[in-house]
């Protein structure tokens, strides 16, 4: 069986994607996603110029000896593009590779350890009255995991809140946008929404928190400290995670529960914050890091430290991660939970797709493969929208994270 051809597809139905499509000497292709948000055509490139060409007559079904190949072979490893590139790849060939066998992709990995796959939304609101008002929608709607941001008086443009009702998700500028950030006023503000959510709703719903990354260490045990009465299912992101070893400090502080690693690319970036117990959750994805063939990996080091999956799952992941993340999510033993942002209508027209929600879960499908393609005719009618992610300054303007 050969890769006959390899081509990359960019779409921007409300916002940017990119996929790649394998297709092969026996008809069967395969899709995977690629998406790198405000910083995507570098990783076309990579794909279009400098892998594309060496998959030409290679054997789809050797998914593992193609993932030593791209990522060892690229001699620079890791990194973001590198690493999406790879896991646009991978993902295909595990499409094609449960096609060909009639099955749907968690089938392939192991099959199910449980029916549905619990997920979190994003209620957010301008102000404590107005987040806790979108938390109860979403408890309405059926969420049994919800995640609140709120925007905090005195920050322009905290993360995480939309401009009227729906979060919409950046990038969204044609140059990035200036947002503020002021660690004191958040830290003020931030503990009393929780307990203003705990006291209208009580604790029968997961309550989730995203810091992204704009903490020091020691600010984030304080957060972490200050958010234990609220039982948290987890305070995420909260401080960079370059320096892995930040979390011992937090961890000497708190007993909320961390996530981390929605911006990590390789096992290597959680390696010692997993053997060191230092985080409870992590949320590397399919995109971005290498694919099923990486994620597995990252998912079973986590199993040895009782530590659960949180994939990433916010609308700048097309739906073709969100759907073999379902797969990947359903057949997982360690699983914890799913983040689940709806994608617009126009992106699910472009990429159909049969996973569902209902009562707070998502559901994979029985459709062999991941269940998810591309209306490539109407991808075509989305021209490529430059859009940047936006930055984030403090109010004396030193540049902060956003
Ligand atoms: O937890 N979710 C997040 O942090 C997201 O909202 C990220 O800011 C975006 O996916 C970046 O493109
Ligand atoms: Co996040």
């Amino acid at each position: 069986m050969k890769i006959t051809a390899a081509r990359v597809i960019v779409t921007c139905p409300g916002r940017n994607f990119v996929t790649l499509k394998i297709e092969t000497d026996q008809g069967v292709y395969g899709i995977g996603d690629a998406t790198l948000n405000g910083r995507e055509l570098p990783v076309v490139s990579y794909l279009e110029d400098h892998v594309a060409p060496c998959l030409i007559g290679m054997d789809p079904r050797r998914i593992e000896d193609i993932w030593q190949y791209l990522y060892r072979g690229a001699y620079w490893r890791r990194g973001p593009v590198t690493m999406r590139a790879i896991a646009a790849v991978d993902v295909a060939l595990w499409d094609i590779k449960a096609k060909m066998a009639g099955m749907p992709l968690y089938q392939l990995l192991g099959g199910r350890s449980r029916e549905g796959v619990m997920v979190y939304g994003h209620a957010n609101g301008s102000d404590i009255a107005e987040t806790v008002d979108a938390v109860g929608q979403y408890i309405d709607m059926g969420y049994k995991a919800i995640r609140a941001q709120t925007g905090v008086p005195g920050i322009k443009d905290a993360y995480g809140v939309g401009r009227g009702k729906l979060y919409y998700e950046p990038a969204d500028a044609a140059l990035p946008s200036v947002t503020g950030w002021d660690t004191r006023k958040s830290l003020n503000y931030v503990p009393k929404l929780f307990e203003k959510l705990r006291a209208t709703y009580g604790f029968d719903h997961h309550l989730l928190h995203d810091g992204h990354h704009r903490y020091t260490p020691q600010e984030a045990a304080n957060l972490g400290k200050m958010l234990e009465p609220y039982q948290l299912f987890w305070l995420e992101d909260v401080t960079p995670a370059e320096n892995q070893e930040a979390f011992k400090l937090i961890r000497q502080h708190t007993v909320t529960p961390l996530a981390v690693g929605e911006i990590f690319n390789t096992i290597w970036d959680a390696k010692d914050l997993i053997q060191n117990q230092l985080i409870d959750y992590i949320r590397a994805t399919i995109v971005g890091a290498g694919g099923v063939t990486h994620l597995r990996r990252i998912a079973d080091l986590a199993s040895l430290y009782q530590i659960r999956t949180g994939c990433h799952g916010a609308t700048d992941l097309s739906p073709v991660t969100m759907g073999t993340a379902l797969h990947f999510d359903t057949w997982v033993p360690n699983f914890g939970i799913q983040e689940y942002m709806r994608h617009s209508e126009e992106t699910d027209a472009v990429f159909p797709h049969d996973y569902h929600f209902a009562d707070g879960e998502l559901f994979c499908g029985e459709t062999p493969g991941h269940g998810v393609d591309i209306d490539e005719a109407l991808a075509a009618k989305y021209p490529y929208k430059p859009a940047y992610l936006p930055v984030a300054r403090l109010e004396d303007g030193t540049m902060w994270n956003w």
